[in-house]
């Protein structure tokens, strides 16, 4: 099994390797790259593969990786919006979603896996229910996810003695699963919702069985208020008390961060947590501005996501990218913060980081999980410089290529993965039939 992709303006985004070539080629041997190189002497010409996909016209870049969704909610897209985060919940997602159903879900993250196929996504972190039907739609369209199942148990100890097993359930189920393309996390929802002793213990099942945590943090003011009010200090210092952010030995995902101290940052900088940014979710929801820039100047590894389609609504980061560079500008009143090159970085590399070491990067003994974006349209002309063009005129939908695991999902615009029309139908009729159920009685 092996894939030569040659001709392909190439961004590898390795800091001490290749940078970009322009005229390169790469070759996959199984699920991994075993070469990379310039291809302007054809020295492609001498290497034979079972696959030849001549990329010129495009630039070929490792796959984007989604830190934060709940994949299920692709059922919820348009369901409730122009809200505030917790009426949001309280009054629309949270009464919709007690009527879920393992199909409802198994096709809802269907239709999640086809969207990020089509946009070039080739890996996600998820926190949501009936994960083991997330798990099987990851399965069948070849991408990559890490799955944690979403526990709430409002300091109601016999609930999250039940929240716990199920997590645990999933991990032993589907951990390093699809040739290691399924992984899992243990997901306490948030500081709010989860009591601090139950956050801990999520946090010592998560180092018992290795791997990590995923947990929502700092979303909202109103957040940030209710912890000073309980608690007498914010989020972040709360389950600093029971050593949650320590990643010396498993990783620590912390989604939103939206209202992070200066306190916070250089303590999850010291720490190694990686800070999911989700700025579409955040504008949409009115939760606020994320001091990305200060982040990274503190040396904070920052990756991107989407958050769920209820509150998003769509799980492209082509515009997650160009949104967070623009939200940075406006709200530092500064265009040099968050360039579009440290953009690409947070959704390639910082993600491949938190998700799968050896993906995020194009080099020689890393998975080969990769896009190609077409760059022969009007939008694409002219380029001068790539990360400018990645960022600020790409868009999802320019994605014509991907491959993950050495396997190809999606070529030349086709998916070859599923039945996309069928998996549309089904999720519709989902979707419809979940309203349906979520109707008050009368
Ligand atoms: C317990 S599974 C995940 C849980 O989170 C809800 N959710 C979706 N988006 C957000 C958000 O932005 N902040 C907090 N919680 C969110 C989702 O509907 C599930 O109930
Ligand atoms: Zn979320």
């Amino acid at each position: 099994m092996s894939i030569l992709i040659k001709n392909a303006y190439i961004v590898t985004m390795d800091k001490d390797g290749a940078g970009e070539i322009e005229n390169g080629f790469l070759l996959i041997e199984n699920n991994l790259i075993s070469k990379i190189g310039d291809n302007s002497n054809n020295a492609a010409d001498s290497i034979s593969a079972g696959t030849v996909i001549d990329a010129k016209g495009a630039i070929l870049m490792p796959g984007l990786s989604n830190t934060h969704t709940h994949l299920g909610m692709t059922l919820l897209r348009g369901y409730a919006d122009d809200m505030a985060l917790q009426a949001w919940l309280e009054t629309k997602i949270w009464p919709a979603e007690a009527n879920l159903t393992a199909e409802d879900v198994y096709y809802g993250s269907l239709l999640g896996c086809l969207e990020m196929i089509r946009s070039g996504t080739t890996a996600f972190c998820d926190m949501y229910f009936f994960m083991d039907e997330t798990a099987k739609a990851v399965e069948k369209a070849g991408i990559r996810g890490c799955l944690s199942y979403g526990m709430i148990e409002f300091g109601d100890e016999e609930k999250g003695n039940k929240e716990l097993a199920t997590n645990e359930k999933l991990v032993r189920d589907w951990q390093g699963k699809a040739n290691g393309r399924i992984t899992t996390m243990y997901g306490p929802h948030a500081p709010n919702t989860c009591c601090q002793s139950f956050i801990g213990r999520s946090k010592e099942a998560a180092e018992r069985d290795g791997v990590g945590v995923h947990i929502h943090v700092l979303e909202t003011e109103a957040e940030l208020n209710q912890m000073k009010e309980n608690h007498g200090m914010c989020s972040v210092h709360h389950l600093d008390a029971v050593d949650f952010w320590n990643t010396e030995k498993i990783p620590v995902l912390a989604a939103h961060c939206v209202w992070m101290s200066d306190g916070d940052i250089k303590l999850f900088a010291k720490k190694g947590v990686t800070v999911s940014h989700n700025p579409i979710s955040n504008m949409k929801l009115a939760s606020g501005i994320a001091p990305i820039q200060k982040m990274l100047d503190a040396g904070v590894s920052v990756s991107l996501g989407t958050d769920g389609c209820a509150s998003n609504n769509n799980l492209n980061l082509f515009e997650e990218m160009k949104t967070a560079a623009l939200l940075q500008k406006v709200g530092t009143m500064s265009p040099t913060a968050l360039p579009a090159k440290a953009v690409v970085e947070m959704a390639t590399v910082n993600g491949g980081r938190v998700i799968d070491k050896q993906t995020g990067v194009l080099k020689a003994g890393n998975k080969a999980d990769m896009i190609l974006v077409d760059i022969q349209k009007a939008n694409a002309t002219p380029v001068f410089d790539v990360y400018s063009h990645l960022v600020y005129a790409a868009a999802g939908s320019d994605v014509k290529t991907m491959i993950v695991d050495g396997k190809i999902l999606m070529e030349n615009y086709k998916v070859l993965v599923m039945d996309e029309e069928e998996v549309m139908k089904k999720a519709k009729e989902c979707a419809f039939s979940l309203a349906e159920r979520a109707k008050p009685k009368k």
